[in-house]
C-alpha cells in the first residue's frame, strides 16, 4: 500500500510564491479581459471610498460652518449616490469573475484528471488516492478562490492605500508621515510571517491529503473494519489524524492572529497619534476643523484595506501551496507512447536509463535456440530483466534473464510459488511497467515500438482482481473493446465466461454495477472481468489466475469455453491449480524471477520437484473436487 508521506517529499523545489502562482497563467490567459475587467471595477469601487471624506470635509467646511441645512442636505444625498455606486460596483466585480474562475478551476480539474490516467502504473503505486483526490477538490478550490478574491483585493488594496497615503500627505505632510511610520516595521514583519505561514500550510494540506486517504481506506475497507471489529481503533486512528490536522490548523491561526495584531495595532497607535497632534493644530488655528476630520475619515477608510492585507496574504500562501501541489502531479512525466519507430530495437522517450540499455542479446540456449529459428512468432520474452522503480538498488530483481517464447496460437500456463513474479511478468506485457532490461515482441515487433493504443488492442488482460466501474455490465464488459463490437460479440464473450446470470440481473446486461451500482459475488465479478478479456477474441491474452473464485462445476465450464477461445489466441495464463494448467499446451515454471522449467504438464510432474510439490501443493488446498494424478491422467 502506497504511504502518504512519500508523496508529500515530491516537491518542485521551492519556487517562491508569486513565481509558483505565475504558472496558472496558461489557464487564467482565457478570462483574462474579464478578471482585469473586474479587478478594474473593485479598484474604482474601493477608491470611491476615499471620496467620502472629501465630501465630509467639504460639509463640515462649508454648509455646517456656514449653518446651510439644504447644503448638509445636498452633502448627505451625495454620501448616499456614493454608497449605492460603490455597492453596484462590487455587484458587478462579482458577475464578471464567478461564471469564468468556475471555467478555470474546471479547466484545471480537467487536466488533471487527463494526466492521472497518462502517468505509469508506478506512479499510482507511489501516490496516496487521497492526496490526488485532495488535490483535484480542496486544492482547486483553494486557487480558483484565491482567484477571485485575494489576487484582487491584493491589488486593489494595494492601489488604495497609495491613494489614500497620498490624499492624506496632500492634506497634511506632516500628519500623513505620522500615519505612514508603522509601514516599515510592518512590511518586515509581513515577509517574516510568509515564511512561517508557507511551512504551516504545506504541512496542512499534505495532512488534509492524509485523512482523505484514511476516508477512503476506511469506506473501502468497511467489510474488513467490521469484521475484524476495528472501528475502535479505525476511529482511534482517525482521531490522531484529525488532531495533527487541528494542531497545524492551530499553528497557522496563531501565525494569522499575530500578523492581524500587529496590522492593527500598528496603524491604531500611529491613528492615535495624528488625531493628538490634529487636535492640538486645530485648537492653535494651524488646522482647519473640516481638514482634521476628512484626514481621520481617510485614515478610518484604510483601515479595511490595511487590515485585509494579513489574510489575504494568508490566503495567497496557501493557494501558492495548492498550486505547488497540483504541479508536483502535472510534472511527473507521463508514459512514453512510443520508441522511434525506425529502430524497433531502441527504447521509447521517458524510460529509465536502464530501459534504455540496449538488448544483451544472449546466445539462446537449448529450445530458447530452436524457437528462434521457427520465426519471430507469437510472444517472445528475450532476456527480460525487471526491478521495481523503487526497489532497491542492491535489492536482487524481481524478474530475471526470462527467456520465453509462447508461440502463435499456443497457450502457456505460468506456474509459480507466490512472490515469485508471475503477476509482474504478465504486467510487462501491456506496458503496465517497462522492462528494465532485454525486450518483448509480439509477432516480432518490440512493444516499445508500438504506440501503446495499438499495443492495447493487441493484448487483451484479466488481472487478479476484478475491478468493475461504476457502469452497466455491458459498459464494464465492452469498455476495452474496439467500438465496432456490439451485442453479438458481448453475448458470445458471455457466453464464453459463464456469465449468462447478467440476463438475470434487474435490467439485464444494461444493470448498473461497480461501486455506485448492484453488488456482485466475488465469481461473478470475475467472470464478468474475464468476459471482458476475451471480447472480441484478441490476437495476444493475458490471464492472471482467471478462475481462482469459480465452483468446479462454472470453472469446468468456463475452461471448456475457453479452450475455443485460447485456440485462435497467443494466450499466457497464470494458473495455481493443475485444472486451470490444463487449459494450456505447455507449462512456463517461475521460480523466484527465473524461468527453470518450461515442457507440458506431464512432463514437468515427471521430471520437476517443485512443480509436482506447486501442484500437488495446490490440490491440497483445494475443496477437494479434484487431485493432480486425476487431471494428469485426463490429459
Ligand atoms: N508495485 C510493486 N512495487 C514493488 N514491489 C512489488 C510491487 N508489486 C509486487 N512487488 C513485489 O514483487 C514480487 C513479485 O510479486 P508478484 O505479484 O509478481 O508475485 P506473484 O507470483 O504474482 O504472487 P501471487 O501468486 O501471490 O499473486 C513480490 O516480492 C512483491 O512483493
Amino acid at each position: 500500500m502506497p504511504t502518504t508521506t512519500r508523496a508529500t517529499t515530491e516537491t518542485t523545489g521551492q519556487l517562491s510564491a508569486a513565481r509558483t502562482l505565475l504558472r496558472l497563467w496558461p489557464y487564467v490567459r482565457p478570462v483574462r479581459a474579464r478578471w482585469a475587467g473586474a479587478a478594474f471595477v473593485a479598484v474604482l469601487a474601493s477608491c470611491m471610498t476615499l471620496a467620502f471624506p472629501l465630501v465630509l470635509k467639504w460639509i463640515v467646511d462649508g454648509p455646517v460652518t456656514e449653518r446651510d441645512p439644504g447644503g448638509v442636505w445636498l452633502g448627505a444625498g451625495l454620501l448616499l449616490a456614493l454608497g449605492i455606486a460603490e455597492a453596484l460596483l462590487f455587484g458587478l466585480r462579482r458577475w464578471l469573475v464567478a461564471r469564468p474562475l468556475a471555467g478555470v478551476e474546471a479547466a484545471l480539474r480537467a487536466d488533471l484528471y487527463r494526466h492521472l490516467q497518462r502517468l505509469p502504473v508506478s506512479f499510482h503505486d507511489r501516490w496516496a488516492s487521497g492526496q490526488l483526490l485532495s488535490r483535484g477538490t480542496t486544492d482547486l478550490m483553494v486557487v480558483r478562490m484565491f482567484l477571485a478574491f485575494p489576487l484582487t483585493f491584493l491589488i486593489v488594496n494595494g492601489v488604495t492605500i497609495l491613494a489614500g497615503l497620498t490624499v492624506l500627505i496632500v492634506q497634511d505632510w506632516g500628519l500623513g508621515l505620522v500615519l505612514l511610520a508603522p509601514a516599515v516595521p510592518l512590511i518586515a514583519y509581513c515577509y517574516r510571517f510568509e515564511g512561517g505561514y508557507a511551512g504551516a500550510s504545506r504541512r496542512a494540506q499534505d495532512q488534509v491529503g492524509d485523512l482523505t486517504t484514511v476516508v477512503e481506506e476506511s469506506v473501502l475497507g468497511i467489510r474488513v473494519i467490521k469484521g475484524f471489529g476495528r472501528h475502535r481503533s479505525q476511529a482511534r486512528a482517525f482521531r490522531d489524524l484529525a488532531g495533527t490536522v487541528r494542531g497545524t490548523e492551530l499553528l497557522k491561526a496563531r501565525l494569522l492572529a499575530g500578523i492581524l495584531m500587529m496590522i492593527t495595532l500598528l496603524p491604531e497607535v500611529a491613528l492615535g497619534a495624528a488625531l493628538v497632534i490634529g487636535t492640538v493644530q486645530v485648537s492653535d488655528g494651524s488646522l482647519s476643523a473640516g481638514t482634521l476630520v476628512a484626514f481621520l475619515s481617510t485614515a478610518l477608510a484604510l483601515r479595511w484595506p490595511i487590515e485585509s492585507i494579513g489574510f489575504l496574504l494568508a490566503m495567497s500562501q496557501e493557494a501558492a501551496t495548492a498550486t505547488r501541489r497540483y504541479f508536483e502531479v502535472m510534472d511527473a512525466d507521463p508514459e512514453a507512447n512510443q520508441a522511434p519507430p525506425s529502430d524497433e530495437s531502441q527504447r521509447g522517450p521517458g524510460q529509465s536509463p536502464a530501459a534504455a540499455t540496449p538488448l544483451p542479446s544472449p546466445a539462446p540456449q537449448g529450445e530458447a535456440a530452436e524457437d528462434r529459428r521457427t520465426g519471430d512468432d507469437g510472444l517472445r520474452f528475450e532476456g527480460v530483466s525487471f526491478r521495481y522503480p523503487d526497489a532497491a538498488e542492491e535489492a536482487t530483481p524481481t524478474l530475471a534473464r526470462i527467456d520465453l517464447h509462447i508461440r502463435s496460437g499456443e497457450t502457456m500456463a505460468l506456474v509459480g510459488s507466490t512472490g515469485s513474479g508471475k503477476t509482474t511478468l504478465t504486467a510487462l506485457v501491456p506496458r503496465l511497467y517497462d522492462v528494465t532490461e532485454g525486450r518483448i515482441t509480439l509477432d516480432g515487433r518490440d512493444i516499445t515500438a508500438m504506440p501503446r493504443a495499438e499495443l492495447r488492442e493487441l493484448v487483451s488482460v484479466a488481472f487478479e482482481e476484478p475491478t468493475l466501474f461504476s457502469a452497466s455490465v455491458a459498459d464494464n464488459v465492452l469498455m476495452g473493446a474496439p467500438e465496432a463490437l456490439g451485442p453479438e460479440q458481448l453475448e458470445q464473450a458471455l457466453g464464453v465466461a459463464q456469465a449468462e446470470f447478467a440476463h438475470r440481473l434487474p435490467d439485464g446486461v444494461d444493470t448498473e454495477v461497480g461501486e455506485q451500482g448492484l453488488s456482485l459475488s466475488g465469481g461473478q465479478r470475475q467472470r464478468l472481468a474475464l468476459a471482458r478479456s476475451v471480447v472480441g477474441t484478441p490476437r495476444f491474452l493475458i490471464l492472471d489466475d482467471p478462475l481462482s473464485a469459480l465452483d468446479v462445476h462454472t470453472e469446468a465450464a468456463v475452461e471448456a469455453a475457453l479452450r475455443r477461445v485460447l485456440s485462435g489466441s497467443t494466450a499466457l495464463v497464470v494458473a495455481h491449480r493443475p485444472s486451470t494448467v490444463l487449459l494450456a499446451d505447455r507449462v512456463a515454471l517461475l521460480s523466484e524471477g527465473r524461468i527453470t522449467a518450461v515442457g507440458t504438464h506431464h512432463e514437468l510432474l515427471r521430471a520437476n520437484a517443485e512443480y509436482r510439490h506447486l501442484m500437488a501443493g495446490e490440490n491440497t488446498g483445494d475443496t477437494g473436487e479434484t487431485d493432480s494424478r486425476t487431471e494428469t491422467e485426463r490429459v
